[in-house]
């Protein structure tokens, strides 16, 4: 393999970009060499502020383009699986956004094509396993600093939804992002899941299912809630607090400098979470270019997406059906314990 690694990057739309940007100037050792997104003029753009890479309106064309040697995933969800098996086909490795895919038969489709490989390629966009103060409280967990953990209390705001949101998503684009850190956390599955859906607030748009309430059980016993609020109009935050026998650790309070002047104290809350996991991402994008050099994958893999994918479906009908549902999982195979 050369010194540098060259990406590929699957769509280019906000997260693409983001990513695109992070090669060259947070995150050595890679070089985006081809991009695609089916809208030509925007793909256009961003090559145009690459050297040299070439633009794609078909992704399967960039994932074959001369020096891509790994392959990155950005356009939304319901387009993941078919980039990835394109990028298995090359056996390149992947790093995924999430969610893996947005229903539990494609990321079983993943998990087969990488069984029949023989080795993990792909890796999931759960850029929270990569934040410093998740890790920290990892950390604390894993220690028993806390004692046996029974509760996560998680919030997870945005100042808005964007146009093509809809209430599933709140469940399976959003709360997926608590599924992942608390299966992580707590080193347990999801079991159970119940859905709550209060009256809406009137900042959401007509029909959006918008604050919502999901409870997570868990494979140890514990209990996760989670408020998912991607209409609340101040800013964007996530929190979670975990309370175990012996204590409680919170994470997400602020980040932001605290101003005091003019007999007045305060701070901003960032806006969104290009800013509250910029560092996240950086990391995320390090250790991947790093394991992808070796051909290995350097976090959550399609057993995590795939476990991710079967709690949402669960929520799903939870909220569909205004009942508690209870998760089916499959076997874990081998290839990924
Ligand atoms: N980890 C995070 O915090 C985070 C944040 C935002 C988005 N995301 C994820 O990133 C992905 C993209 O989200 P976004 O906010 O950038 O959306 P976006 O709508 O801004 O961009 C998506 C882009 O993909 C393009 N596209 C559509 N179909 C495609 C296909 N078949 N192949 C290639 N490109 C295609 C669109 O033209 C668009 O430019 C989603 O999976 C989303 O869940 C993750
Ligand atoms: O795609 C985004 C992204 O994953 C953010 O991290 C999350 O806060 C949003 O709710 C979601 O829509």
């Amino acid at each position: 393999m050369t010194s540098t690694l060259g990406i590929a990057v699957i769509g280019t739309g906000k997260m693409g970009a983001h990513h695109v940007r992070r090669f060259g100037r947070t995150v050595g050792g890679a070089r985006v060499v081809a991009v695609a997104d089916p809208d030509g003029d925007r793909v256009k753009e961003v090559a145009g502020t690459l050297d040299g890479a070439s633009a794609h309106t078909d992704p399967a064309a960039a994932i074959a383009a001369p020096g891509v040697q790994a392959v990155l995933i950005a356009s939304p969800g319901p387009a993941h699986e078919e980039a990835i098996m394109q990028a298995l086909a090359r056996e390149l490795p992947v790093l995924c956004e999430k969610p893996l895919t947005p229903e539990p038969a494609g990321a079983l489709r993943v998990m087969e094509a990488e069984q029949r490989l023989g080795r993990r390629l792909v890796q999931v966009g759960f850029m929270r396993r990569h934040d410093a103060e998740y890790e920290r409280l990892k950390e604390l967990l894993d220690a028993g600093g806390i004692g046996r953990p029974l509760f996560l209390h998680c919030r997870h705001r945005n100042a808005s939804s964007p146009s093509f949101f809809t209430s599933d998503m709140l469940i399976s684009d959003s709360v997926v992002h608590e599924v992942d850190a608390a299966r992580w956390l707590l080193g347990q599955e999801i079991t159970a899941v119940t859905v709550l859906s209060p009256r809406a607030t009137s900042a959401a748009p007509e029909g959006l299912a918008d604050p919502r309430m999901v409870l997570l059980e868990t494979s140890g016993g514990a209990v996760v809630d989670v408020e998912i609020f991607v209409n609340c109009g101040f800013g964007y935050q996530v929190q979670c607090e975990a309370v175990g026998e012996a204590g409680s650790a919170r994470i997400g309070d602020g980040h932001a400098m605290v101003v005091q002047a003019a007999g007045r104290w305060g701070g901003e809350i960032v806006q969104d979470f290009t800013v509250r996991f910029a560092d996240a991402y950086d990391r995320q994008l390090r250790r991947w270019v790093a394991a992808a050099r070796r051909g290995r994958v350097a976090g959550p893999d399609a057993w995590d997406g795939y476990a991710a994918a079967a709690v949402s479906e669960a929520g799903l009908a939870a909220a569909r059906g205004g009942v508690r549902t209870v998760v089916e999982l499959a076997d874990r195979p081998a290839l990924y314990r």
